[in-house]
């Protein structure tokens, strides 16, 4: 399990650069995908074995045609660690493998 130690500024400029797609905002990260609502549940339950395998868990958001994460680590004071880096890059590959598409800006 990636540790829950808070990362520095460059450590998190490094991270955000290692995961594309996922924005900084607040003491969060965040990233949002296109998918139909059921199909949504099915990833959620997906990445929710994830996050207990691993413990640690996202905000996640479901809309009709759009699903979005927020990842902060909440036992550190809801800063940033490697933990959360860790979670995006699992839910970025179960995304994927759910045809869920990024709606990056
Ligand atoms: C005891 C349990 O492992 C901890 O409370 C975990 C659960 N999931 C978590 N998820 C997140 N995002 N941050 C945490 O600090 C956290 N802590």
């Amino acid at each position: 399990m990636s540790d829950k130690v808070p990362l520095g500024e460059e450590e998190i400029e490094v991270a955000l650069r290692e995961a594309p797609g996922w924005n900084r905002v607040g003491k969060e990260i965040t990233r949002t995908y296109s998918i139909r609502y059921h199909g949504g549940i099915a990833m959620i339950v997906h990445v929710a074995d994830i996050e207990r395998l691993i413990g640690h868990h996202a905000d996640i958001d479901l809309r009709w045609g759009s699903i979005r994460f927020g990842i902060t680590t909440h036992d550190v004071g809801h800063k940033l660690t490697g933990a959360d880096f860790d979670l995006a890059r699992r839910i970025d590959a179960i995304a994927a493998a759910h045809g869920a598409t990024p709606v990056d800006n």
